[in-house]
């Protein structure tokens, strides 16, 4: 049989903390932000402080929920069309969890490294940005990500549920899930998504076009691939295929995590006065700025 891979082993950690923590007891704070005590911790955090970043790693930036698992693997395939060798995953790809010990570890793993992050652009250890590191930053509407989280927390038999979809509802306008806010992570990036090394992804664009997706990913952090390339990658990468292989790539929490991959499942659980509240949050914190203009919240959220 085949050795479990880091990945999985990680999140069956995870999974076994998450069955003895009550959801009460599952956040701490760090600067402000709460984060699952399950994932993460606070020496981690300051030992991320010191993490090096290189050139040539490769950041993923995004709110949980918003298809990073999509995005790694994109990625994963992008190296191994190039080296012709299987992208190993030598520690838990986000970058803020795991033991504090890991960033000393990561001083050992060959080019390029993949770097998933959760993490608010002002959260980021400075050298990504010193070291000139190049970070895709991918965005999903806000209703779709928030009815993925919901069903994240009350479908995974181990992850401490909430009593039911309005009451998640309300901790997620709080701001009060792991991560924080949606929209202080959305107001923060903001800022910097036409910044020197930073490119913007929307989650249902990619839905639309993977084959175009695939391409701009790849332009942007210098992989070459031919036309065939990318129609087999994409044939690899759909929600259909990843699910398939969930269990094989996630282990247990693999059908859980590839739950339905489509845009406006927000419909099936949003009443009307929760969708004006959160039309009036796009509003306020977003309206008019360039974000807004990219997450094309009429289009997704609206119709
Ligand atoms: N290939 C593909 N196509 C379309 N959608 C996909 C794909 N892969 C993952 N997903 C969907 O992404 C959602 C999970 O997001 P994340 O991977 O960021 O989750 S996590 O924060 O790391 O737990 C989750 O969304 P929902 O299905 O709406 O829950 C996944 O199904």
């Amino acid at each position: 049989m085949a050795r479990k891979s880091k990945f999985i082993d990680y999140i069956d950690e995870a999974l076994e903390k998450s069955k003895e923590t009550a959801l009460s007891c599952l956040f701490f704070t760090h600067q402000g932000i709460p984060y699952p005590i399950t994932m993460c911790t606070s020496e981690t955090f300051q030992a991320l402080d010191t993490f090096e970043a290189r050139s040539d790693d490769i950041v993923l930036a995004s709110y949980p929920k918003c298809g990073s698992n999509w995005i790694l693997h994109i990625i994963s395939e992008l190296i191994f069309a190039e080296s012709k060798k299987k992208y190993e995953y030598p520690e838990f790809p986000i970058l803020e969890c795991g033991d504090p010990e890991k960033y000393q570890r990561m001083k050992q793993f060959p080019s390029p490294r993949i770097l998933a992050t959760h993490l608010h652009y002002d959260k980021l250890p400075g050298s990504i940005f010193k070291n000139k590191a190049k970070i895709l930053v991918i965005f999903r509407n806000p209703k779709d990500t928030a009815v993925s989280f919901f069903h994240f927390h009350n479908d995974v038999p181990d992850i401490p549920s909430y009593g039911s979809w309005d009451e998640f509802f309300r901790q997620f306008m709080k701001g009060q899930v792991s991560w924080g806010s949606y929209f202080d992570f959305a107001i923060n990036w903001n800022k910097h998504l036409d910044d020197e090394n930073i490119k913007f992804l929307l989650y249902e664009d990619l839905k639309k076009n993977l084959a175009a997706g695939i391409k701009q990913i790849a332009e942007f952090f210098g992989f070459s691939l031919t036309g065939e390339q990318i129609q087999t990658m994409s044939a690899q990468s759909t929600f259909q295929a990843m699910r398939a292989k969930s269990r094989e790539t996630h282990g247990a929490v693999g059908p859980f995590l590839f739950r339905k991959g489509e845009v406006g499942d927000w419909k099936n659980l949003f009443s009307e006065t929760q969708n004006q509240e959160m039309d009036a949050k796009f509003k306020e914190c977003l309206a008019g700025t360039s974000l807004g203009a990219k997450l094309k919240y009429e289009s997704y959220c609206q119709a």
